[in-house]
């Protein structure tokens, strides 16, 4: 189902894509930091740090989103921050962002509007904007938003850090999105915190540079669920990561809704994606910074293990499977 096309009978095609460029890009403030940008072959931004960090995500319509589940502001809002999430997880914070927008010749104009609206909020949350882009004609909507990111002279956290002993936390939400996914694939649309959630995640943007400044050994953001994003700093760090159970918090109003389906809220808080939670190893015996909470431990080994077994079911979201 497409976008609701009822308050502007204007399409893409019928604006043309320079119409539509100079939409998205006029009466913007640019991006602090920006010399040259948006509107020429390229943005040009300063590093004040000398290095860059840059990462991308991809989100598709009946993919990552439905118009039906969300509006496209919210869409907007999404795409940007998860994209803004894998910046925080090297410890770092964002300066620019480029978006790259597919869409089909009869998708309204205000489609884009609110996207481009969704996408600006999302930045300003972090004080940024986006500095390029580009629009083309596909069959399905797609929006792929690339990050860059500054380390403000730190070390990046990696996935390979992480050391036997080292104390694992995490902070942000986890399974509020998955409560929300399942909530709307059995058609409704209650209760909004959680559907919110699916909606627009609330990554913990600044957990990030404060767990690097801490001396987190290893960081990841949740994007796919928690075992199985934990899995991949279990095998790049080359250690087993434990979960404790009793101090994984399942949230009440997870478990609410999901006695109310018939589903699991801890496995949602496990294995459901979309949060954006960041996860980080730290070293033991010292307080762990502001927003974060303990829940496992780094040890010799291999894997992810919840109370040291392995955890029955999948471990999160992969394409294809
Ligand atoms: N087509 C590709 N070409 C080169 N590198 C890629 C490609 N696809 C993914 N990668 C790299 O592989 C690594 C893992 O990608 P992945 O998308 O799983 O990470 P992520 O963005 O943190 O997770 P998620 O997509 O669930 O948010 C990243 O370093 C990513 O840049
Ligand atoms: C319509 C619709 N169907 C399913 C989902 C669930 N979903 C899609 S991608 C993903 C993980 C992260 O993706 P990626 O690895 O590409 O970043 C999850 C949990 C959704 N959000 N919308
Ligand atoms: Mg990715
Ligand atoms: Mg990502
Ligand atoms: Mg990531």
């Amino acid at each position: 189902m497409g976008p609701d096309s009822s308050q502007d009978a204007q399409t893409v095609s019928q604006m043309g894509e320079f119409g539509l460029i100079d939409r998205v890009i006029s009466g913007r403030e640019q991006s602090p930091g920006t010399l040259i940008g948006p509107g020429d072959d390229a943005a040009v931004l300063a590093a004040p740090d000398g290095r860059v960090v840059a990462t991308t995500d991809v989100l598709v319509e009946n993919v990552h989103f439905r118009f039906d589940w969300s509006t496209p502001h919210q869409v907007g809002r999404k795409a940007v921050a998860v994209n803004l999430s894998d910046i925080a997880a090297m410890g770092a914070v964002p300066t620019g962002l480029l978006v790259g927008l597919g869409c089909s010749p009869d998708l309204p104009t205000h489609v884009v509007d609110e996207l481009s609206a969704g996408m600006w909020e999302e930045a300003q949350q972090v004080g940024i904007g986006l500095v390029g882009g580009d629009m083309v004609s596909a069959a399905t909507l797609t929006i792929s938003v690339t990050a860059l990111g500054d380390l403000q002279g730190r070390a990046p956290v990696t996935r390979a850090g992480a050391r036997p002993g080292d104390v694992v936390a995490v902070a942000g939400r986890l399974g509020w999105a998955a409560a929300g996914l399942a909530v709307l694939g059995r058609g409704f649309r209650s209760p909004v915190a959680v559907v919110g959630a699916q909606r627009v995640p609330e990554p913990p943007y600044a957990a990030g540079p404060l767990a690097a400044a801490a001396g987190a050994t290893s960081m990841v953001d949740t994007s796919d669920g928690l075992l199985a994003d934990l899995g991949h700093v279990a095998d790049a760090s080359k250690v087993a990561i434990d979960i404790r159970a009793e101090l994984l918090e399942v949230p009440q109003r997870l478990t609410e809704v999901a006695s109310a389906l018939g589903a699991d809220a801890r496995h949602w808080v496990l294995t459901g994606g979309e949060d954006q939670a960041l996860a980080a190893t730290f070293p033991p015996d010292r307080p762990l910074p502001e927003g974060w909470r303990q829940i496992g431990e780094v040890a010799e080994g291999s894997g992810v293990t919840l109370d040291g077994a392995v955890y029955e079911g999948t471990t999160g979201w992969e394409h294809w499977r």
